[in-house]
């Protein structure tokens, strides 16, 4: 069984086709991101997955389980913070973990608070808002707020877009490093613009396309071993054939998007 499922997917937007037809197949533990241009309907689709949108057609299974709206096995992760300013950041992780996981004890909810706001290198911090923490940090938070909630599946749009290259490069090796060692997090579904990020991090990386047939065009494998280093991945024999496919998947695909 896959651990997330896809069918035959349709989404408008008032007389606007976002996606059409979407079919996919994510398996448990895999890896992947999701690239498109500009208005394709990647955040559409996280959003559909991530159960905040509800798709006009078809089915998404998440671990055989139909989605009809958010839930805890699936935390989302956002390109703006959206942590509460009023909150510290322990309390913007401690409020998440408590309202999605209520069955927790108090002991468990604080052991996690502080286990993913340690690995992401906030706990000295723990205690200020995110107005009086940069921009890098504010979305480790949020990173680790999303892993505190031991979340199966963790979607990820754009999280790292509005950041520096030398934070964005931190992050990715903080994110891996979660992912692989420290959560029971399996699946990870990223939405990016960079290409060098897609394949840096991806199993797989899928390419939407422009409408009017907006769906998934194609689904690239990328297999470079991990752990990988991106100064040297990038000397991989697979590195400049992955990149070039995707570059021309992204340049072949003229149709104009909003
Ligand atoms: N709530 C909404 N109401 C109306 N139109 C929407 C809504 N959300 C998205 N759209 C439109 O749907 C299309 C796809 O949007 P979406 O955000 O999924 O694209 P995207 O590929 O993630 O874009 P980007 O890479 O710029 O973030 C866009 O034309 C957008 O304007």
């Amino acid at each position: 069984m896959s651990a997330i499922e896809i069918r035959d997917l349709h989404k408008s937007f008032t007389s606007q086709s976002v996606l059409r037809g979407v079919d996919l197949d994510i398996a448990e533990g895999e890896f992947v991101t999701f690239i498109g241009h500009s208005g394709c309907g990647k955040s559409t689709l996280l959003n559909v997955v991530g159960g905040l949108l509800k798709a006009d057609r078809g089915t998404v299974l998440v671990n055989g389980v139909a989605v009809t709206g958010p839930g805890p096995e699936r935390a989302m992760v956002f390109q703006s913070y959206s942590l509460l300013p009023r909150l510290s950041l322990v309390s913007n992780v401690r409020e998440a973990v408590r309202s999605a996981r209520r069955d927790w004890s108090r002991e468990v909810v604080d052991e996690h608070v502080e286990r993913y706001l340690t690995a992401v290198g906030l706990w000295p911090h723990k205690d200020k808002k995110p107005g009086q923490v940069s921009g890098g940090m504010a979305q480790r938070a949020a990173v680790a707020r999303a892993f505190a909630v031991s979340p199966r599946t963790l979607l990820l749009d754009e999280p790292f877009g509005a950041l520096d290259a030398l934070t964005r490069a931190r992050l990715q090796e903080q994110l891996i490093h979660l992912w692989e060692s420290e959560s029971d997090t399996e699946t990870v579904l990223m939405v990016t613009h960079g290409l060098d990020e897609a394949i840096l991090l991806a199993d797989r990386v899928v390419v939407m396309s422009n409408p009017p047939h907006p769906s998934v065009r194609a689904v690239i494998d990328v297999p470079i071993p991990r752990p990988r280093d991106r100064s040297s991945i990038v000397n991989h024999p697979a590195y400049a054939q992955i990149q070039a496919r995707l570059e021309d998947l992204l340049m072949s695909d003229r149709t104009a998007v909003a």
